[in-house]
C-alpha cells in the first residue's frame, strides 16, 4: 500500500471490545459441555468429577454392629440395674470374633462378650459397655440398665443398598474417595478431561534446562499454560516450540487440531514480521475460522480467537502476563465447561488505591495488584507495574481490578473491586514491608521465613514506602532518602508517630567497564564531570523518586549527557546496561558492580534504614524483624553481602 511514497503497514488488528469478543467467540464454538467420560481406578480419581450418580451396591454397615467393647444382652434383662442392685446374667463361653457373624444366640438372662465393631448376635438388642459390668465367677453383673438398641448401629443405617451417595459432577476430594472405598468400589466413572494442545511459537524461544543464547527467551508460557489448564480441569498436551516458519506452524497446528479439544498458541499474533500465526490460522482452519483478532484490553490486545468447525483455537499474545491473563479471561471458562465444571466463581473484594493510576482511553485495562490491610482492616490494592512482559507479575498478584475503557484515571483513595486471581486467595502474612527494595531485605525476610514469620514485600520505592507507613498500611518501610540540605539520609523525613530503626549502609559509586581510561583510577566526581561533557559517552540514569537519582543530580551539576532520559529502576539494571555496553557509566552499589565484574569509583555510603510506626513496635512480627536485624548471624550475612553495619 503506498500513498505519496509512504508505505503503510498492513493493519492486521481489527479491535473489538471485550464483550463483543466474548460474544463472537462463544457463538463460533457453540454450546459447551463435558467432552466425555472414562472409568479410572479409585487411586487415580482424586480431583476428578463424577460422570454419573453413584448408588451403593451394599449396605453400610453390612450387619448390625456394636459400637463399644462390652456385652451383647437382651435389654429387658437389664431393666432396673444400678450400682447397688446389679442384674446377674450368665456369661456365655464364647466371644464375638471380628469379621464373623457369631453363631451363639443370646437367650434370656445371658450375655455374650463383644468387641467394638463386632456383629451383634441373634437374640441381643443392646450392648452394655464393659465399664458398666463386673465379673463374678461365670456370671456378669450389669450395673447400668440399657434400652433396646443401645450402642448398636443397624445394617444400612449409614448407607442403604441402592442409596445415591454421590451426585454426578461432584468433585472427588479425599472425603468422597473414602466413601467410594467404603461402598466397595475400586473404579469409578469420571468426566474426561478436555485435551488442550499448547504450542509456543517464535525463533527466540528455548526450552528451560538448555543454555540461553543471547537474545533468546525461555519458554515460560507453555509451562504456566499447561498447569493453568490442569487447574481448570483439562489435560495439557505440550505440542512443543515451533519456529517462525509458516510450514512448521501449519504442520504443528494440523497435528494439534487432530489430537486436542482446544488448541492454544502463544506469540506471533501482533504485527511483527514473524507474527505469522494468524495468517496460518486463516488458511488452515475450517469455517468459521478467525472471529476476533484484536480486543480492546490491556494486557492482551493482539488476542486472536478462532474456531475450526466448533473447536476452539486461540492465539494468546506472547508476553507472559498477557498470555496468562487472556487465558484466564477467555480460555479457562471454556476448559472448565468442557471438563464439566462451572465456568467461574467471581466474588470481588473492595479495596482502596494507595496512589493515582492512569489508563489508556479506549482499552479495558486489567491491573494486577497485591493486597494489604490498613489499621482498620480495610484493604489497600498496590498495583504491580511491571508490564505485560513480566513473568512474575501474575505469580505475585492477589487479584486484579478493571479500568473501564472510558476511564483515564483513578485517584489515590478511590475504591476498586478486586477479582481474586484464579487459584489464589489473598495471602495473610505476619509482616508487611513496603518501600525500597534492597538485597539486605531479602536476607532478613528469608531468615524470618525460616523461623516461621511470613512476610509480603511490596517494592514501590522509598517515597511511596514512607507514604504507606504514614497511612498505616505496613509494619515496616525500607527507605534510603537523601536530604541535600543536611547531607544526611532518612532522619529528616520522619514525622510524628514514626520511629527510625538503623539498618545498614551501602557503598554507592560510579560503575564502568574495567579498563575504560575515561574512568579508571579517577575520583568519582572528576570522572563524571569530565565524562558528562565528553563526546560519545552514554550514561544510564535512575528513576525519579529513587534515592540514587538525587546523587546523580549532584554529580552531574546540571549536565545532561546522552542516556540521561533512560531510567533504570534498580541497581542491577544499571549494572546490566553498563556490562552489556548499552551505557558507559552509571551509579550503583558496589555489590552489583562486583557481581558484574565492573569497575567501581566510590562516592559515599548510602543509609538504608527502616521506618516503623511507633504503634506497631510491640507487634510480634515487628519484634521478630528487629531482633533478626540486630542478630549476629544476620549481621554477618549482611556484611558478607557488602552491607555495612
Ligand atoms: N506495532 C505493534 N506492536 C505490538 C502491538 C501492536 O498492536 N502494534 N501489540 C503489542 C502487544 S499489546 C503485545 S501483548 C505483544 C504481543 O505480541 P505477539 O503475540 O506477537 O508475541 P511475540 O511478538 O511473539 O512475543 C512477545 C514477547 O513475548 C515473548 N514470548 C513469546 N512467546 C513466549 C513464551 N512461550 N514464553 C515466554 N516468553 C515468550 C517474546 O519473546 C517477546 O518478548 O506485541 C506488542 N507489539
Ligand atoms: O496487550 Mo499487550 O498484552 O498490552 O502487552
Amino acid at each position: 500500500m503506498t500513498s505519496g511514497g509512504v508505505v503503510k503497514q498492513a493493519q492486521f488488528l481489527n479491535v473489538v471490545d471485550r464483550a463483543e469478543a466474548e460474544r463472537r467467540f462463544r457463538a463460533a464454538i457453540g454450546e459447551l459441555g463435558p467432552v466425555g467420560a472414562e472409568v479410572v481406578p479409585l487411586d487415580a480419581a482424586l480431583g476428578r468429577l463424577l460422570a454419573e450418580d453413584v448408588a451403593s451396591p451394599v449396605d453400610v454397615p453390612g450387619f448390625d454392629r456394636s459400637n463399644v467393647d462390652g456385652y451383647a444382652v437382651r435389654a429387658a434383662d437389664t431393666f432396673g440395674a444400678t450400682e447397688h442392685e446389679p442384674r446377674r446374667l450368665r456369661r456365655l463361653p464364647d466371644v464375638v470374633a471380628m469379621g464373623r457373624i457369631p453363631e451363639a444366640t443370646v437367650e434370656p438372662n445371658t450375655a455374650l462378650a463383644i468387641p467394638t465393631g463386632g456383629a451383634v448376635p441373634r437374640g441381643a438388642d443392646a450392648i452394655v459397655m464393659v465399664e458398666h459390668t463386673q465379673l463374678d465367677g461365670d456370671d456378669v453383673l450389669i450395673t447400668k440398665a440399657a434400652i433396646p438398641g443401645r450402642s448398636i448401629t443397624y445394617a444400612g443405617t449409614d448407607v442403604a443398598q441402592g442409596e445415591v451417595v454421590l451426585r454426578a459432577k461432584e468433585r472427588l476430594t479425599s472425603r468422597e474417595t473414602g466413601v467410594l472405598a467404603a461402598i466397595g468400589l475400586d473404579h469409578v466413572a469420571v468426566l474426561a478431561r478436555p485435551r488442550v494442545a499448547i504450542l509456543s511459537t517464535g525463533d527466540e524461544i528455548v526450552p528451560p534446562g538448555q543454555p540461553l543464547p543471547p537474545g533468546a527467551v525461555y519458554d515460560s508460557n507453555a509451562r504456566i499454560l499447561a498447569d493453568a489448564v490442569r487447574e481448570a480441569g483439562g489435560e495439557p498436551f505440550l505440542a512443543g516450540i515451533v519456529p517462525d516458519d509458516e510450514a512448521a506452524v501449519r504442520g504443528a497446528l494440523v497435528r494439534a487440531l487432530a489430537e486436542a479439544h482446544v488448541v492454544l498458541l502463544s506469540g506471533g499474533t501482533s504485527k511483527g514480521p514473524g507474527d505469522l500465526n494468524t495468517r496460518v490460522l486463516a488458511e488452515a482452519l475450517e469455517p468459521p475460522g478467525i472471529v476476533v483478532h484484536g480486543v480492546a484490553l490491556k494486557p492482551g490486545k493482539p488476542l486472536c480467537l478462532a474456531s475450526s468447525a466448533g473447536k476452539p483455537v486461540v492465539v494468546l499474545p506472547g508476553f507472559p502476563t498477557s498470555a496468562i491473563f487472556t487465558f484466564h479471561e477467555f480460555v479457562a471458562p471454556v476448559v472448565r465447561a468442557l471438563a464439566g465444571r462451572s465456568e467461574r466463581a467471581d466474588d470481588t473484594l473492595a479495596a482502596r488505591l494507595p496512589f493515582r493510576v492512569t489508563s489508556e482511553h479506549g482499552r479495558t485495562e486489567y491491573v494486577l495488584v497485591r493486597l494489604v490491610s490498613d489499621e482498620h482492616g480495610a484493604l489497600v490494592a498496590y498495583p504491580i507495574g511491571k508490564g505485560s512482559g513480566s513473568v512474575t507479575t501474575f505469580s505475585q498478584a492477589d487479584g486484579f481490578f478493571i479500568i473501564d475503557e472510558r476511564v483515564e484515571m483513578l485517584d489515590a483513595g478511590d475504591v476498586v473491586a478486586i477479582h481474586p486471581v484464579a487459584g489464589s486467595r489473598p495471602r495473610q502474612v505476619d509482616l508487611v514491608v513496603i518501600g525500597s527494595h534492597c538485597v539486605g531485605l531479602d536476607v532478613l525476610l528469608g531468615r524470618l521465613a525460616a523461623s516461621g514469620t511470613t512476610s509480603k514485600l511490596i517494592a514501590v520505592g522509598s517515597e511511596a514506602g514512607l507514604a504507606a507507613v504514614r497511612r498505616g498500611e505496613c509494619d515496616v518501610a525500607g527507605v534510603h532518602l537523601y536530604d541535600p540540605e543536611t547531607g544526611t539520609y532518612n532522619t529528616p523525613f520522619l514525622g510524628p508517630g514514626l520511629e527510625l530503626v538503623r539498618g545498614y549502609g551501602r557503598m554507592q559509586g560510579v560503575v564502568f567497564r574495567p579498563g575504560d581510561a575515561r574512568f579508571e583510577g579517577k575520583r568519582a566526581e572528576d570522572a563524571v564531570r569530565e565524562a558528562a561533557r565528553a563526546p560519545g559517552v552514554v550514561m544510564i540514569n535512575r528513576n525519579r523518586g529513587s534515592g540514587t537519582r538525587a546523587l546523580y543530580d549532584r554529580l552531574l551539576e546540571g549536565a545532561r549527557p546522552a542516556g540521561h532520559s533512560v531510567e533504570a529502576s534498580s541497581h542491577r539494571a544499571v549494572a546490566a546496561a553498563v556490562a552489556q555496553g548499552r551505557a558507559d557509566f552509571g551509579v550503583a552499589i558496589d555489590i552489583v558492580a562486583r557481581d558484574r565484574g565492573l569497575g567501581f569509583l566510590p562516592i559515599g555510603e548510602e543509609r538504608f534504614d527502616f521506618v516503623v510506626p511507633s504503634a506497631r513496635l510491640a507487634r510480634t512480627a515487628v519484634r521478630a524483624f528487629l531482633a533478626e536485624l540486630a542478630s549476629e548471624p544476620a549481621r554477618n550475612t549482611l556484611r558478607a553481602r557488602g552491607l555495612l553495619a
